[in-house]
């Protein structure tokens, strides 16, 4: 059986949920990960909002995946990525530098709302298709100690916000509108509608 798609990410997470809506995907692999972080361009841009940022992270990794499918020959099949963000107030927030930064993003997320924005874009190379799910996260109030343990367990390094809400930060969270595959990293829902623009259907 061979595979509908590419995915280009190096993200544990994505792979997972894709599995879960049947969706037959390969990851696209290119020294030693699936994408090459030099690649995109991940700053902020001068005067960039939330929103646009993450679809022009989201876009720029699929167009660095279908470039490569193309270069290399590979079975001509859509490239799936996305990205995933935090808009705390008028700030972006990203994946934290240190535990330090992940300490300092945690105070600030306590006790409070922020969105998550998660953009996923499919493109075969002549047509892109791409949606954006924005969710809302409220965290209850963080105590220093909790802040502390949390960043001691490792967990928030790797993450937009410098949290995962499928791990021990599922205990932060008081209220969630939106998706929760959305705030994890893969929106199912609109993944599932953009490809279906490329005639896939989940098996
Ligand atoms: C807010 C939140 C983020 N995250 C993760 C999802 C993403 O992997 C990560 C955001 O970073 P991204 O830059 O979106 O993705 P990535 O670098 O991990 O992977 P890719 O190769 O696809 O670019 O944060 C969670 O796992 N749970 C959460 O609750």
């Amino acid at each position: 059986m061979h595979s509908a798609i590419y995915l280009a990410s190096n993200s544990p997470r994505r792979r997972e949920l894709l599995r879960q809506i049947g969706v037959n995907f390969e990851v696209l692999l290119f020294r030693g990960g699936a994408r090459a972080d030099t690649d995109v361009d991940e700053a902020v841009q001068p005067g960039e909002d939330a929103e646009t940022y993450v679809c022009r992270v989201a876009q720029a990794k699929a167009a660095g995946g279908i470039d490569r499918v193309l270069r290399r020959g590979l079975p001509h099949r859509p490239v799936l990525a996305a990205d995933t963000t935090l808009a705390v107030d008028a700030d972006i927030v990203g994946k934290p530098a240190d535990a330090e930064d992940a300490a300092r993003i945690l105070r600030r997320l306590s006790d409070r709302e922020h969105r998550v924005l998660t953009a996923v874009v499919v493109t075969d190379g002549e047509r892109t298709e791409q949606a954006l799910n924005i969710s809302t996260v409220r965290f209850g109030p963080l105590t220093p100690d909790m802040i502390r343990r949390y960043v001691a367990s490792g967990e928030p390094m790797d993450k937009a916000g410098a949290y995962g809400i499928q791990g021990r930060a599922g205990a932060f969270v008081q209220h969630i509108e939106g998706s929760y595959t959305g705030i994890m990293g893969l929106p199912l829902y609109e993944t599932a509608r953009v490809l279906e623009c490329f005639g896939i259907v989940p098996r």
